[in-house]
């Protein structure tokens, strides 16, 4: 009898901008599924807690590295820093992504360049490097995070959407030049998920969040994109690549999610 195999036990997982949010709820999913996992993020005080709780309470080991991941050098050093604590890294999950919401004339040159550089070059700064080991390696599996900001137009996201939706076809070209190498390259575009970075940005906090069975106009928990991206990664997902899978669930009227999408 043929049973699906999600496991990533062993595997060793780089996940960026896990200090909080999706990234952290991902680490903490493969490192609950027994992979050894690097996370970092800008500030070691930030990941050092979060990899500690995966040391503690899972079956995978985990390392944390400061590391802004719009520094090339700085990305070169956290693979290097994988390399030697667990050896090439299987996965990797480009998460770190951030913005702001501004009409587009009001988006100076560096806003502008600051939100491409994080989304966007972040996501090709850690592909090339962590790529070239897994190359060399014999194959790996990447999953990137666009939005569905990067799907559909949304006001105030015109740099973000943009970077978002780069990321998408970045996903797409990847996934036909790597399959040669054995990587497999993905993509997750959510709707609006619970974290602190949107509760930050966007104003937008839930008291009582409305537990995973509901399916109707909610907002997303981070585990359930962790969940997507546990699959993707797994060897249950062997014949895809390229693919950008949603999850968005049905937008609440009157969040930014839900604007401009034509849903209301
Ligand atoms: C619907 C969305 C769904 C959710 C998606 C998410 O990802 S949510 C979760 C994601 N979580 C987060 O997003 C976390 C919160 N956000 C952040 O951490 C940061 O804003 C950043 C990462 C986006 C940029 O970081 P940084 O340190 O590189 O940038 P900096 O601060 O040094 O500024 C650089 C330039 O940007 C300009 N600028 C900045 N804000 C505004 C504004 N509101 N208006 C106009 N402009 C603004 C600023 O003036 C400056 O330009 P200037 O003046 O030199 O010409
Ligand atoms: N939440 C949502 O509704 C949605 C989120 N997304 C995407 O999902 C991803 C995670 O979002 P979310 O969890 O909400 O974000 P949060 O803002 O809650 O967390 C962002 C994480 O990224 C880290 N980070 C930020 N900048 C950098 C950097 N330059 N280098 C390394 N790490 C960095 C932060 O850590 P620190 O501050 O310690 O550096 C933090 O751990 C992003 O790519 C986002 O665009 C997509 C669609 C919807």
């Amino acid at each position: 009898m043929h049973e699906p195999d999600y496991a990533v036990a062993g595997k060793t997982a780089i996940v960026t901008g896990a200090s909080q949010g999706i990234g952290r709820a991902i680490a903490e999913t493969l490192g609950a599924s027994g992979a050894n996992v690097v996370i970092c993020s800008r500030a070691q005080e930030r990941v050092d807690p979060v990899a500690e709780g995966i040391d503690e309470e899972t079956e995978g080991a985990a390392l944390a590295v400061e590391c802004n991941v719009r520094e090339r050098e700085q990305v070169e050093a956290l693979v290097d820093a994988t390399v030697e604590e667990f050896g090439a890294p299987d996965v990797l999950v480009n998460n770190a992504g951030g913005e702001f919401v501004a009409p587009f004339e009001d988006i100076s040159p560096n806003g502008w360049n600051a939100i491409v550089d994080l989304n966007l070059n972040g996501t090709v700064h850690c592909s090339q490097v962590a790529g070239e080991v897994m190359r060399e390696n014999g194959g790996g599996s990447i999953v990137n995070l666009s939005s569905v900001n990067g799907q559909h137009a949304a006001p105030g996201e015109s740099h973000y959407g943009a970077a978002k939706a780069a990321i998408i076809r970045l996903t797409e070209t990847l996934a036909v030049e790597w399959a040669p190498h054995g990587i497999r390259v993905n993509c997750v575009a959510p709707g609006l998920v619970q974290t602190p970075g949107v509760a930050e940005t966007l104003g937008i906090e839930s008291e009582q969040m409305p537990a995973r069975e509901t399916v109707d106009r909610r907002i997303g928990h981070a585990e359930e994109i962790a969940d997507l991206v546990q699959f993707l990664v797994s060897p249950a997902a062997s014949f895809m690549t390229g693919e950008t899978v949603t999850a968005k669930g049905v937008p609440k009227p009157g969040n930014s999610m839900s604007d401009g999408l034509g849903l209301e």
